[in-house]
């Protein structure tokens, strides 16, 4: 165990507010909300900022390395929305690209790798790149998360934790295989079939590149930490298990050793997208389950069969019906997620970015209100 520091937010601030009472098993007075991908492209403000910004040489991955931009985008929707906590504005890449990975961004596709890892030398040239390099490279994540810090402590009471995230080893792995979005993800199950010590070769050096990533963000001041695998649900149970659920904890366990003040560790949170097949399998130990808009949040707990607390999981579907279909649909999910121990109110994935922002600020209140 490794204590963070005295005035780490999580014993000075954050630590007795509704979304770390939540993740650690309490029902707080209100249940905790807030939004998948709530910094963003649905926001005016990010939309004026960005074209302000951008240059013809920076895209979207060398803005979340822009200390002031990533902590001021980071801080946009919880002032807009009041949701309970940010989430850092950074992208599940961003580790990838300071490892030396030729990656970008780009817009309305997605990540796009220059050089994709195809082959076992292919995986061999990429592990030889330590990523104890990260350290130094990581520095303007770590002082994003500073300045957003400075910036949460202004708003409200200043109790508004952040939460630190990384991608999970088999979405990042989807991602460097392909070369590009994929719809069934072929290529990278490939070669985890065909080439299976290659392939664990592969997850455990992104498991260490965004481990580290998510560290970072912790110490210098994120309250909870949670793991991506957007693409998971394109695995059978079997190979999940054998092959990218020993990543994905190995990923959590570079976090899993801090501690706050009264001894208890940084909360833990892992999601998974088309998971349901999965959820007996998702449980590394963390505090909540991140569950999409699939499976209903009981049943999803019963298949995950152990003590968390949920997170989830609106439709984003609803979020462009009328407001009475959208109350109806809070109704039941908040039904669902009263049988767990605890509940943090979440879409079942991020927000699209045709989203009227009206919407979300409605639907934290009407969330606060039940
Ligand atoms: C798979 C994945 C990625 N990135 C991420 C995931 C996992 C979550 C998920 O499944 O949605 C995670 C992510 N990406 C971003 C955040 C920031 C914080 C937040 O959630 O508010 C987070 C947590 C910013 C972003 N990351 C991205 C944007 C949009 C780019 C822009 O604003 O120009 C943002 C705000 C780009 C991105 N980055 C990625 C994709 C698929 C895209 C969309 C491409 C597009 O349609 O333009 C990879």
């Amino acid at each position: 165990m490794t204590a963070l520091p005295e005035n780490h937010p999580l014993n000075t601030r954050t630590g007795a507010s509704p979304l770390v009472r939540a993740y650690r098993g309490d029902r707080p007075e209100t249940t905790p909300v807030w939004f998948m991908r709530q910094a963003g492209r649905s926001l005016p403000e990010y939309r004026e900022l960005r074209q302000r910004t951008d240059g013809p040489d920076r895209d979207m991955l060398d803005t979340c390395l822009v200390p002031e931009l990533a902590s001021e985008i980071t801080l946009q929707p919880v002032r807009r929305h009041g949701v309970d906590a940010a989430i850092f504005f950074s992208d599940i890449m961003v580790p990838l690209k300071l490892a030396g990975v030729d990656v970008k961004i780009a817009p309305g596709v997605g990540p796009v790798v220059a050089e994709p890892i195809r082959t076992p030398d292919d995986v061999a040239r990429l592990v030889a790149n330590d990523p104890a390099m990260l350290e130094t490279a990581l520095e303007p994540v770590r002082e994003g998360v500073r300045q957003t810090i400075a910036g949460l402590a202004e708003i409200g009471d200043g109790s508004t934790p952040l939460i630190g995230f990384a991608g999970a080893p088999f979405t990042l792995a989807a991602y460097l295989v392909a070369g590009r979005p994929s719809k069934d993800h072929l290529e990278a199950r490939t070669l985890m079939r065909a080439h299976p010590d290659a392939w664990d070769a592969l997850t455990r050096w992104a498991a260490d590149v965004t481990g580290r990533f998510l560290r970072a963000q912790v110490e210098e001041g994120a309250s909870a930490a949670q793991l991506f695998d957007s693409w998971a649900g394109s695995l059978p149970l079997e190979q999940y298990r054998e092959h990218v659920a020993p990543a994905s904890r190995l990923a959590l366990d570079r976090v899993r050793d801090l501690t706050d003040a009264t001894g208890a560790r940084v909360p833990l949170v892992h999601f998974g997208v088309g998971a349901g097949e999965l959820y007996s399998a998702m449980d590394l130990d963390v505090d909540a389950v991140g569950v999409d808009w699939r499976v209903p949040l009981d049943v999803a707990l019963e298949r995950i069969g152990t003590d968390v607390t949920v997170q989830g999981n609106l439709d984003p579907a609803v979020l462009g019906a009328p407001w009475e279909i959208i109350v109806a649909a809070i109704d039941h999910v908040m039904l669902a997620g009263s049988v767990a121990r605890a509940h943090v109110f979440n879409l079942g994935h991020g927000v699209p970015p045709t989203t009227d922002p009206e919407v979300l600020t409605r639907i934290v209140q009407a969330v606060h209100a039940r």
